[in-house]
């Protein structure tokens, strides 16, 4: 997530999402409004300590550049950010995921060094002007049964409603912004997904 997905402090918002048992959290300042320069520094700063403090792994989408800055533990890049290849070559052994979207693109992300995909939009979402065609569960499946067996996280639209059928697709975890950034009860929205991808009760 980032400042423009919240609807309180996006500090209180990481915080009780961590309470609520969210696993990794990705920094993703983009869109109307978000921050940029000092201010995007400052932000990503406050988010990646509060990461730390619960050992929470924090990984910035798109900036290698802040990445580096700060030691994050990661990075994500899409298909039309900078190459999955060179920014592996740039970050080490740090955490690298990728987009993809095809078989073709998840074998070259997979050569280029990435520890995990994202697979997305699996259903209609709000949080991304430039979202892909909506993809559906089948995507996952397809590539599972393709044998691509790097850790994915499907993206766009998860709810704690849907998460399950992700999981069962073949994914190992799910992405979200609005269904944990943008609720009231920001903690007992992720309890609610973490419960739907560990198939317990609540
Ligand atoms: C986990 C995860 N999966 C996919 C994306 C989307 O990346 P990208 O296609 O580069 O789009 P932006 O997020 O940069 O708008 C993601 N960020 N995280
Ligand atoms: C970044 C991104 N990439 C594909 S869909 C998406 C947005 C996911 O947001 P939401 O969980 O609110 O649908
Ligand atoms: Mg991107």
């Amino acid at each position: 997530m980032g400042s423009n997905n919240c609807k309180e402090d996006p500090v209180q918002v990481l915080e009780q999402a961590i309470v609520g048992g969210i696993t990794l959290f990705q920094f993703r300042e983009k869109g109307e409004g978000a921050l940029q320069g000092k201010n995007k520094l400052d932000l990503a700063k406050r988010l990646q300590h509060v990461c730390q403090q619960a050992g929470v792994p924090f990984i910035v989408n798109d900036d290698v550049e802040l990445a580096l800055t700060i030691d994050a533990d990661g990075v994500h890049v899409g298909q039309d950010d900078d190459a999955a290849k060179q920014v592996r070559k740039q970050i080490g052994d740090k955490i690298l995921g990728v987009s993809t979207h095809t078989l073709a693109e998840a074998h070259q992300a997979i050569k280029d060094g990435a520890d995990y995909l994202g697979l997305g939009p699996i259903y209609p979402t709000q949080s991304k002007d430039d979202a892909k065609e909506v993809q559906g569960v089948n995507l996952i499946r397809g590539f599972r049964e393709n044998h691509i067996m790097t850790p994915i996280v499907g993206i766009g639209g998860i709810t704690a409603d849907n998460a399950a059928d992700v999981i069962q697709a073949g994914a190992n975890g799910v992405s979200v912004i609005s269904a944990i950034a943008g609720v009231e009860d920001v903690k007992q929205a992720a309890r609610d997904l973490r419960h739907a991808v560990l198939g317990d009760k609540k």
